[in-house]
């Protein structure tokens, strides 16, 4: 298979995942973009630029996530392997809870979705599911490719009576749910994070965790004003909160104020979810708890509804989409 394109453009959104209740399972895209460019070029070396988050920090050559992930498409999809030159504008903090590993994964199979003859090879399920073999879970990738909220699961190696494999779907958000993030200044890395959870949790746990997940669906979508009891927890956060403090501290402090405050991802950025009807109300809580703390970034960025964006450029500005 021959390359169809030598030029594209990606543009991929932060996702905050879990939910809450929806452990490994549920996320949410975030309009907070990397936009990502990839040319294919004759020789055989990658040179990677980067300018925003990460730059100076991530690697400049072959071994920087979008280009590992770049490749694992290509090849996928048996198309040939070329050198590259790839420019990121990253937006997505870095080992916030927001998904930038996710987004830069998705990116890289997504760039090479545009890149190669057959697109379709590397559609939103294939993508999907190769996107969880960088991550290790699916409710960052699902939202990223997908945009809005989702839920994923995987059905297993070996189907019986279901299809196998990472699978998701879209839920039809209610149009008044709002995001908030309060992003702090510190990181944390996912795979710590994961580290600390244990490996078993008690049976009641799991089952008032399970029903909160069901009432969460029906919150995001039909009653907005659910959402307080539908993001309770017993999973992972409070597990997480010795490497969190801050996060956890500041999380309970919002629960009690009587907003839907979760861990977003793996931490430590804190996410709210509300009513666009209540904001000033959710503004004045915020306002009295982080107003005026340089530790915390306050943002409410939209819901991106579309996901992955993959253009295919042509020459100056012109450009056929791919996807989104
Ligand atoms: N856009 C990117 N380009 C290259 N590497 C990235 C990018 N985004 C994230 N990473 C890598 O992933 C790490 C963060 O991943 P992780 O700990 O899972 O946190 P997050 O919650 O931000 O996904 C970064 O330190 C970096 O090594
Ligand atoms: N379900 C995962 C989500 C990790 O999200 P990230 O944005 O922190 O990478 C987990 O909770 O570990």
């Amino acid at each position: 298979m021959r390359l169809g394109a030598d030029h594209v453009r990606v543009r991929v959104p932060a996702t905050s995942a879990n939910l809450g209740p929806g452990f490994d399972a549920l996320g949410l895209a975030l309009a907070l973009h990397d936009d990502v460019e990839v040319r294919a070029v004759a020789s055989d070396d990658v040179v990677v630029t980067v300018e925003g988050e990460g730059a100076g920090e991530v690697p400049d050559d072959a071994t920087h996530l979008v280009v590992r992930a770049l490749v694992a498409g290509i090849e996928r999809a048996g198309a040939p392997l070329t050198g590259f030159r790839v420019h990121c504008t990253n937006r997505i903090p870095h080992g916030r809870g927001l998904g930038s590993s996710a987004a830069a994964v998705v990116a890289g199979i997504a760039a090479a979705r545009g890149l190669v003859a057959d697109p379709s090879v590397l559609d939103d399920a294939a993508t999907l599911r190769l996107a969880t073999e960088f991550e290790g879970h699916p409710d960052n990738a699902a939202p990223a490719v997908l945009g809005g909220a989702t839920i994923a699961w995987d059905g297993g190696p070996t189907p019986e009576r279901v299809q196998g494999g990472v699978r998701a779907v879209g839920l039809p958000l209610h149009p008044g749910v709002e995001a908030t993030v309060l992003v702090p200044t510190a990181r944390l890395a996912t795979s710590r994070a994961r580290g600390v959870l244990p490996a078993q949790v008690p049976h009641a746990d799991a089952a008032r965790t399970a029903g909160r997940a069901a009432l969460l669906v029906e919150a995001l979508t039909r009653r907005p004003d659910l959402l307080l009891d539908a993001t309770q927890d017993a999973l992972h956060q409070e597990y997480r909160s010795d490497v969190m403090p801050g996060s956890w501290d500041l999380l309970v402090e919002l629960r009690d104020a009587g907003l839907a405050a979760t861990v977003s991802g793996a931490g430590p950025t804190v996410l709210v979810l509300s009513e666009s009807s209540q904001r000033e109300r959710v503004d004045a809580v915020l306002a009295s708890l982080v107003g005026g703390a340089a530790e915390w970034q306050v943002a409410r960025p939209a819901i991106d509804t579309t996901g992955v964006r993959v253009r295919r450029v042509r020459g100056g500005s012109d450009e056929v989409a791919v996807r989104g």
